[in-house]
Parts: C-alpha cells; sequence; structure tokens
C-alpha cells in the first residue's frame, strides 16, 4: 500500500487541482482566523463542491470549536472529517454529533506523549508549536521522527510538521510512518500553495 498523502491548508483551485492530480488521498482547508491558511466556509464551499468524486478527501481543521463554529462550515462545506486541535476531552462528543470520522492533532516532544489509547478516527501526530506561535499547527516544524517507530498506535495515524519534498523519505523511513500530511513544505511563501512542490512531495513520498 502506497504511503497516503495529506496536502493541507488549501485555498484556492491552483492548490486544489495540484493536489488533485498529484494523486493526494486528502486535502485540508483550515478554519482558524489566526492563520495564513484560514479559508472561510463560502470559499472552501465552492472549491469542496467542485471536487470530482474519486478525489482526494475533504478534512476540515478546527481549533477548539464550538459546535456551532463546526456547524457553520458543514452547512457550507461538504466535508468528510475533522481535523481537531486543542480538544481532545471534546473529540468523541464531535464525531458522535456530527456523525463525521474525527481525526485529533496530537503535539509531541518526546515518547511519553503518543497515546496509547483515544476515542478517534486517527491521529495526527506533529510536533509542538515552537515557542511564539499562535497557532498549534502548520509551523512547518519537525520533531525527532524516530520517536515514533516502534509505536504501537492505537488508530490509524498521520506525520505531520516541517515535512517537505527533500525530507520527506527520510521522515518516512525514520517514523514508520504510512500517511503523511504537509502544509508550509509545499508553499511558495506562507498560504500560497506551489504546484510544483505539491507534485514533487507527492512523488517522493510513494517513490
Ligand atoms: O496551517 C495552519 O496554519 C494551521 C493552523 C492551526 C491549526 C492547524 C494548522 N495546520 C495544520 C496542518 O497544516 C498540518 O496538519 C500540519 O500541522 C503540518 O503543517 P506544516 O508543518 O506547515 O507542514
Amino acid at each position: 500500500m502506497p504511503v497516503r498523502v495529506k496536502i493541507c491548508g488549501i485555498r484556492d483551485h491552483v492548490g486544489l487541482d495540484a493536489a488533485t492530480q498529484a494523486g493526494a488521498d486528502w486535502v485540508g482547508f483550515v478554519f482558524f482566523s489566526r492563520s495564513p491558511r484560514n479559508i472561510t466556509a463560502q470559499a472552501a464551499g465552492v472549491l469542496a463542491r467542485d471536487m470530482a468524486t474519486g478525489g482526494p478527501e475533504r478534512i476540515g481543521l478546527f481549533v477548539r470549536p464550538t459546535d456551532d463554529d463546526i456547524r457553520r462550515v458543514l452547512d457550507n462545506v461538504p466535508l468528510d472529517g475533522l481535523q481537531i486541535y486543542d480538544d481532545a476531552d471534546r473529540t468523541d462528543v464531535i464525531r458522535r454529533r456530527f456523525g463525521l470520522p474525527v481525526w485529533g492533532a496530537v503535539g509531541i516532544a518526546s515518547m511519553q506523549d503518543l497515546p496509547e489509547t483515544c476515542a478517534v478516527d486517527g491521529l495526527v501526530i506533529e510536533s509542538r508549536a515552537p515557542a511564539g506561535s499562535d497557532r498549534p499547527g502548520g509551523n512547518a516544524h519537525a520533531f525527532d521522527w524516530t520517536l515514533t517507530d516502534g509505536w504501537q498506535a492505537p488508530v490509524p495515524w498521520l506525520l505531520a510538521g516541517g515535512l517537505n519534498p527533500d525530507n520527506i523519505q527520510r521522515a518516512i523511513r525514520q517514523s514508520g510512518a504510512r500517511a503523511v500530511d504537509v502544509s508550509s513544505g509545499v508553499e511558495s511563501s506562507p498560504g500560497v500553495k506551489s504546484s510544483e512542490l505539491i507534485r514533487r512531495f507527492v512523488q517522493a513520498a510513494r517513490a
């Protein structure tokens, strides 16, 4: 089974088309106002509805969302899953309330941070936000990939944080990941996706 790839922080057709053509498994829309990748529900709705069946699945990212935050997005955007930050206690409730698969994002600094159990459908394992960052993800910040090598993950998981076309093969080798998630590493500037970097990233991840 080839390594599965998520291209996160899609904001326009350039990024979406590049991710689709490269054969990405998922694309992510970030609903977090402090992110350079923030997208409105209206704009994400246009992109998400334009996507052909059989292409990438559509994941919505939220940081400590209220039910209303999620509902407002779902009223406009057909999503296939939710990725939740900083709200481990509520992920199970969110999952049952909205009837969609939920991934929990976990920032790790040491092996002790790797969950042994969880009430989500998937985990996004990424580095803890560096000091001074005002967002829990999308920081282009990598962690020691060997930490996950040999980890008995309770559910399928994605490796994230600081990945790019030049380090992805080493990251996969060292971490044992079978799915990966990238945002900053396929951008020409914060929030602006590069078709060429997306193509190179997916190709390298699957090589
Ligand atoms: O991208 C953001 O700005 C962001 C803001 C708040 C929560 C999550 C965010 N991004 C998540 C991702 O793009 C990925 O899941 C992951 O963090 C990889 O990011 P990067 O290190 O930029 O590749």
